[in-house]
């Protein structure tokens, strides 16, 4: 069965033949990388962009030779800011949340915006404004006349690259979310208005919104069948966005009977649970040993009055996913083959974050050598590309990607 007809979101699984995907290809705002503000930025190193575009090309091409539609955030942005209402409204939000908020940068900023056309305005607005390309600004508050050595204006958005976290596919519907930190919450931005004024787009239900209070983000949100959907409760995402999604979700009639909230380690290198777990086919996961003793895991179904009822799972991992998913058996396959040294290398530079495009065929980083050999082994086909720079943000393969479309 193969539901997609009239949606524009279907995503009832994490290995399902890829049909359609969102992606954003690097920008300026990589050149915008500056060391000073790295931790602010959630990079570890300045990326060269000129062969990170080369690296996401390749993966673009991947997909594209595989019949995925390849839809670009900055596409579908364009077509949206060419009515000249809805960019007004989009700027001032913009400039509102990029905290540009004093009266004369603000009017100056709009003025300097005028100048480009969609197709302009939106690379500008995502590398970001350096403080030497606005040169007039009439001072008009306190703001305005204090010196600050800060070097832009508006800050880049230099982790847009990372798709799968401003929002999150699950059904026919999405989760808006609400990121942990401040440099990452206008990519949410860019997705409130694609769902509220894409023609493709605008009707879609969402599941959470990113207005709530808690923090969550996509990376850490797996559909694993139409009835399981997990969920990492990490650095990024509070037990609190689980309760309000899961309980949206499971009222929702998508079908979906269970959430399992997967408990991480809150450490950088492991932000989200799709930097420590992924799903490569019906019955093989990899997995980063490093959280496997002790993981503690809660599922969360729907009582009698719709109620969540909330419960301690005490069995082991591959059991606890043998009896949510009903198989008779599962194989976790680990990120550096069992070996401790290759399996924190390669989990760094996202070796057990891969992107299924069917089952048992995914798309991995070639740098992580040992794992995607274990993966082959296992008979999971891998479908290498190069990661010298895109891999410095900290990302991989699903944590580029956003599926909008999944066969079921
Ligand atoms: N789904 C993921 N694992 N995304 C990785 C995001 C990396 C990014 N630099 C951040 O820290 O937010």
């Amino acid at each position: 069965m193969f539901m997609v007809l009239n949606h524009s979101i279907s995503v009832f699984n994490e290995i399902g033949k890829l049909k359609s995907v969102l992606l954003h290809r690097p920008g300026e705002e990589i050149e915008n990388i500056v060391p000073d503000y790295l931790g602010r930025l959630l990079f570890d190193e300045i990326a060269y962009l000129e062969q990170a575009r080369r690296e996401h090309d390749q993966f673009a091409d991947i997909l594209k030779k595989e019949g995925v539609e390849v839809l670009y955030l900055t596409d579908l942005m364009v077509e949206v800011l060419k009515d000249q209402k809805i960019r007004d409204e989009f700027l001032k939000d913009f400039i509102r949340e990029g905290k540009a908020g004093t009266e004369g940068l603000k009017e100056a900023l709009l003025e300097f915006f005028d100048q480009y056309s969609p197709e302009d305005l939106i690379i500008k607005c995502i590398a970001g404004v350096r403080k030497e390309e606005l040169k007039d600004i009439r001072p008009k508050s306190l703001g305005d006349m204090v010196k600050n050595p800060y070097p832009f204006y508006l800050d880049p958005i230099p982790n847009l690259y990372f798709q799968r976290d401003p929002f999150a596919s699950i059904g026919h519907g999405i989760s808006l979310n609400v990121m942990a930190n401040e440099t990452r919450n206008r990519e949410t931005l860019f997705a409130k208005y694609i769902f509220k004024y894409h023609p493709r787009f605008k009707d879609v239900p969402k599941w959470y919104d990113r207005d709530n209070t808690y923090s969550i983000e996509g990376g850490d949100i797996l559909v694993l069948s139409k009835d399981v959907v997990a969920i990492g409760i990490s650095d990024r995402t509070s037990p609190m966005a689980i309760e309000t999604l899961s309980s949206n979700i499971l009222n929702s009639e998508q079908g979906f009977k269970t959430v399992l909230a997967f408990d991480i380690p809150k450490a950088r290198a492991f932000m989200h649970l799709d930097t420590v777990f992924t799903m490569v086919d019906y019955d093989q996961f990899t997995i980063y040993p490093g959280i496997e003793n002790p993981l503690d895991v809660y599922s969360i179904t729907l009582g009698k009055n719709k109620e969540l009822n909330i419960k301690h799972e005490q069995e082991r991992l591959s059991a606890i996913l043998k009896k949510y998913l009903k198989l008779s058996a599962v194989n976790l396959i680990r990120c550096g083959d069992g070996d401790a040294i290759a399996a924190g290398r390669e989990q760094w530079n996202d070796g057990s974050n891969t992107l299924a495009i069917s089952p048992g065929k995914v798309v991995c980083y070639n740098r992580n050598h040992v794992t995607n050999k274990a993966l082959a082994r296992n008979n999971v086909e891998v479908l290498e590309f190069e990661s010298y720079e895109l891999s410095r943000g900290r990302g991989g393969p699903r944590c580029m990607s956003m599926p909008l479309i999944r066969e079921f």
